[in-house]
């Protein structure tokens, strides 16, 4: 809509306090924030269950006086503030401006379908289920799990991993890593665990995936127990745990099946990781290609004896990807 800029407080899907961003037009404020790219756009659909992709976006969120305190606006107050620290996050990191380096609007809707346990990223927007209540509550108050949305869509305009095997792996490693690493940057909680805002709201302490221990979860660790099979399109939210391990060892350093990997940070980690996203990986990448791309990427940044390259060898030894 055409309107002013405004500012806005929500309640979050955990009940956290935050401002927002809006648009007042009409003496109706929407979550609409002109304040990065070329704006961030939340929509309502309403729970509305029938062949819903047909209605994606849905309506864009309306809020009669600027203070969203109600129950059903904690899905769209953190859809909305968790795509503005998203998109942040890559502009004041890697100078990305929004998903395309072009100041793309980011577009989200809330309340999909009804009782759906997932979120996506449809190509166009990302898509948040409120859950059955029980196994999940609303995607969208993980802000691991919107960073995670997000990447898809740097990663489509970027690498372009075809969302199969090794490289849908790939693809949904580099979610997960970033979708972390956003987590980090925001500062709240901050974990190596995937979703444990928004699974389980009557089990503490577990989570969707982990990148620190993928075995907690039955995840694989490494390359010799990676999944061959044919479900979920080539096990591409399984063996992602093998490059997640690998990711996690570079950052916080450790040791696994007798090979030391040393720290070298969250910071480095992930600079790595974007240059070989967007300068090196190519769609069709193997996880050994994805090996060499993040060598290569340590030695641009770092130097080609640098203990960035040792500890990015020692990480792939780690999870046995050559
Ligand atoms: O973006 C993605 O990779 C996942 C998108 C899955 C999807 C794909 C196509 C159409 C609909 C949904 C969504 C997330 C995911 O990892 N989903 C997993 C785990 C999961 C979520 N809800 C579930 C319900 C049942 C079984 C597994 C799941 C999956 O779909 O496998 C990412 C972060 C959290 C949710
Ligand atoms: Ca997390
Ligand atoms: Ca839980
Ligand atoms: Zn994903």
């Amino acid at each position: 809509v055409s309107g002013s800029n405004a500012v806005g407080t929500g309640t979050g899907v955990l009940g956290d306090t935050k401002s927002l961003n809006t648009t007042l037009s009409s003496g109706v404020y929407y979550l609409q924030d002109n304040t990065r790219g070329s704006g961030i756009f939340t929509y309502d659909m309403s729970g509305y269950s029938f062949f819903p992709d047909f209605f994606l976006p849905g309506s864009l969120w309306k809020d009669s006086d600027n203070v969203l305190n109600a129950a059903k606006d904690k899905a769209a107050v953190d859809a909305h503030y968790y795509a503005g620290v998203t998109y942040d996050y890559y502009k004041n990191v890697f100078g990305r401006n929004s998903y395309d380096n072009k100041g793309a609007a980011i577009k989200s809707s809330v309340h999909y379908s009804s009782n759906y346990n997932n979120a996506f990223w449809n190509g166009s927007q990302m898509v948040y289920g409120d859950g059955d209540g029980t196994n999940f509550i609303s995607f969208s108050g993980g802000i691991d799990v919107v960073g995670h949305e997000l990447t898809h869509a740097v990663t489509e305009k970027s690498s372009n991993l075809v969302y199969q095997n090794e490289s849908g792996a790939l693809n949904e490693s580099l979610s997960d890593i970033f979708g972390t690493l956003i987590e980090f940057y925001n500062g709240k909680n901050p974990d190596f665990e995937i979703g444990e805002d928004i699974y389980t709201p009557g089990t503490a302490g577990d989570a969707l995936r982990s990148m620190s221990d993928p075995t907690k979860y039955g995840y694989p660790d490494n390359y010799s127990n990676r999944y061959t099979g044919t479900s979920d399109n080539g096990g591409v939210h399984t063996n992602s745990s093998i490059i997640n391990k690998a990711a996690y060892l570079m950052s916080e350093g450790g040791t696994q099946y007798g090979v030391t990997v040393p720290a070298i940070g969250r910071d480095k980690m992930g600079a790595i990781f974007y240059r070989a996203n967007t300068v090196y990986l190519t769609s069709n990448a193997t996880f050994s290609q994805a090996r060499a791309a993040a060598v290569q990427s340590a030695a641009d940044l770092y130097g080609a004896g640098s203990a960035e390259v040792n500890a990015v060898n020692k990480a792939f030894d780690a999870v046995g990807v050559q």
